[in-house]
């Protein structure tokens, strides 16, 4: 896994450019995200013992913006039902060229890792095959707002009883006071991971247009109106969260 620290916006820019999951993201991915997503270890590891749960006999768990596969290695360390394989999709040719190269080292170390597959494609293209486990970490808030539900639906449709999808998300707030709160909380977060007010303030600009987060009012009505039938939140750590979403 790469080492390299995140210092991307370190230096000022005459224009910010719309953020991408590009080469220098891809290079700095790791430090990035633990630094700037408050909780992300506990929900990577966690998730991998969640869908232990939820993992039924021979069937597809997937892994939806796999970025560098942190999902799909929790699922390796924690999922332990017969026939289950992997399918991991990112649409960020980066992502996934990293991401086979870390996998692959993986194979020819250890034996018995569940069999994984990773497709470089958009996942509103993919046509889903039976799956119990379908994680979306971090994923849908970069998918257009208008595309989540018809996306959500074809989830549900291909999850098989006793599945779930596990899905994490920055959240915004209704209420304005309490949106204004957990975004200076998450700034003191990242400053405390040693981002520069620059730092911060050109990622924001960077994300804006890009990265569009709901409320977890809005999560719930829309993962309803998808059919599911139950969302539980599981996780919540400032203004980032995580539900399971049974069918
Ligand atoms: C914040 S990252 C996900 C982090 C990753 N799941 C993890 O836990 O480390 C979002 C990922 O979603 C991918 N992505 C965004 N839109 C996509 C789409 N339409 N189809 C496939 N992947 C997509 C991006 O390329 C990026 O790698
Ligand atoms: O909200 C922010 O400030 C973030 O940096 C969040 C976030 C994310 O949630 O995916 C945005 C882009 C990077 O992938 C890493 C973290």
């Amino acid at each position: 896994m790469s080492k390299d620290p995140d210092r991307l916006f370190a230096q000022p820019l005459a224009q910010v450019p719309d953020f991408a999951f590009n080469e220098d993201v891809v290079r700095v991915f790791p430090d990035m995200i633990k630094r700037s997503v408050p909780g992300y270890p506990t929900i990577v590891e966690n998730l991998g013992v969640l869908a232990a749960q939820f993992a039924q006999p021979s069937s597809v768990l997937y892994d939806l913006g796999s970025s560098l596969g942190a999902v799909t290695q929790a699922l390796r360390r924690h999922v332990r039902t017969d026939g289950c394989r992997v399918i991991a999709v990112d649409n960020s040719a980066a992502m996934v060229e990293r991401c086979r190269e870390y996998l692959n080292g993986q194979d020819s170390m250890f034996q018995e890792l569940l069999p994984v597959e990773v497709i470089e494609g958009d996942i509103l293209a993919l046509t889903f095959q039976p799956a119990s486990v379908v994680a979306l970490n971090f994923t849908l808030q970069f998918i257009a707002p208008d595309q989540r539900t018809a996306l959500l639906s074809r989830i549900r449709q291909s999850l098989l009883p006793g599945g779930a999808l596990i899905l994490s998300e920055k959240l915004r707030f209704n209420d304005a006071e309490e949106h204004a709160l957990l975004t200076d909380l998450h700034v003191a977060f990242k400053r405390a991971n040693g981002y520069s007010e620059l730092e911060i303030a050109q990622k924001r600009s960077a994300i804006e247009n890009v990265m569009k987060p709901d409320s977890l009012e809005e999560h719930r009505e829309r993962l309803l109106a998808a059919g599911f039938s139950k969302v539980v939140p599981w996780f919540q750590c400032l203004n980032f969260a995580s539900l399971i979403a049974l069918p």
